[in-house]
């Protein structure tokens, strides 16, 4: 749906995209993370080209916009909505208005906006808010109406800058769930660029994580939590996944401490039985969660390994071979 190659942005003595390709399928919600400058935002506006690249080609449908005139361009962009943190409402319209100005822009006749607009506000749970104005409005109604004014021209991608950076972590949630429907219903490709790993987990199939303008690392959301690469993609997953022992276990323990993740099929399989049933040694465990990620199991569990240095040695590569990653945080003493 989405294809970059070799895009630069460069603005006089910054480079805030540099040299970056990438595709992005066809109904995806592609997540972008980064730190603040990461060139997170010029990356997503050059997408509409509300920045023009200063290098490379972007393919959108199939067709390379930045190689369409502005004139062209202005109506390719109907098929490519936006949202953004701050909601960028027109105060002095109504909910309505708001919504109906970008059918005007495109062209639509009166009667059509009259039976479209009602329609929009439906979808994203506001038919009640017509006549309110933003002022009157919360913050995640506001981004309601956002998304409504969004696909009002039934773009088939649809661009979310820090789209949930303003609200509260319910409403966040809220939003996030709207969005996704939006995409499993009417099959539009989300883009979506964020600094918070939660909104990534929650709604995005793939992510890309950025820092100084390039893409560090890359990969389903699934893969990138069970095994992040970069120190980066490291730090964004620990934000959400952190657990550290208390001092004080790990200085009364009696045997080997050993952080285990289970990717998968291994998530629901039962390898701590297996490993007491094969070897003499006792297993206490001392912290453990399974996390769905698209519906797939990830779990951490930290043991405390009990027994002879040579049993205990044996069950760790046993429980090594079958899960994804063992970590061992304190050997016996
Ligand atoms: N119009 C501009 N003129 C000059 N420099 C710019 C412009 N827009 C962005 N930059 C610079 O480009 C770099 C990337 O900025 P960008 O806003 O894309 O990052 P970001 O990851 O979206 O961060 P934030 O979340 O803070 O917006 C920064 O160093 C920024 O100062």
């Amino acid at each position: 749906m989405i294809r970059l190659e070799g895009i630069t942005k460069q603005y006089k003595n910054t480079t805030a995209v540099h040299d970056i390709s990438l595709t992005i399928g066809k109904g995806e919600i592609f997540g972008i993370i980064g730190y603040s400058g990461a060139g997170k935002s010029t990356l997503v506006r050059c997408l509409n080209l509300l920045e023009r690249p200063t290098k490379g080609k972007i393919f959108v449908g199939g067709e390379e916009i930045t190689a369409l005139s502005d004139r062209d361009i202005r109506k390719k962009r109907q098929e490519i909505g936006m949202i953004f943190q701050h909601f960028h409402l027109i105060s002095a319209k109504t909910v309505f208005d708001n919504v109906a100005f970008s059918l005007k822009a495109a062209g639509i006749p009166k009667e059509e906006r009259n039976a479209r607009v009602p329609e929009l506000l439906e979808m994203v749970g506001l038919a009640d808010k017509a006549k309110a104005y933003p002022a009157q409005l919360s913050g995640g109604q506001k981004q309601r109406v956002a998304i409504a004014r969004a696909l009002a021209n039934n773009p088939k991608v649809l661009l979310c800058d820090e789209a949930t950076s303003a609200l509260d972590p319910t409403t966040t949630d809220a939003i996030l769930q709207l969005l996704k429907e939006i995409n499993r219903t009417l099959g539009i490709t989300i883009v979506l660029i964020t600094h918070e790993m939660e909104v990534v987990q929650k709604i995005c199939d793939r992510v890309a994580v950025m820092e100084a303008g390039k893409i560090v690392e890359l990969g389903t959301v699934y893969d990138v939590f069970s095994g992040p690469e970069h120190p980066l993609t490291k730090e964004f997953v620990q934000s959400v996944h952190s657990f550290s022992l208390p001092e004080r276990l790990l200085e009364s323990r009696k045997g080997t401490i050993a952080k285990i993740t289970f990717k998968g099929d291994s998530a629901e399989s039962p390898i701590i039985s297996e490993t007491l049933a094969k070897f003499s040694i006792t297993i206490n465990i001392l912290h453990g969660q399974i996390t769905y990620i698209n519906d797939k199991p990830l779990g951490t569990l930290i043991i405390e390994a009990i027994g002879s240095r040579q049993e205990i040695e044996a069950a760790i590569r046993f429980i090594a071979a079958r899960t994804k990653q063992l970590e061992v945080l304190a050997d016996v003493a």
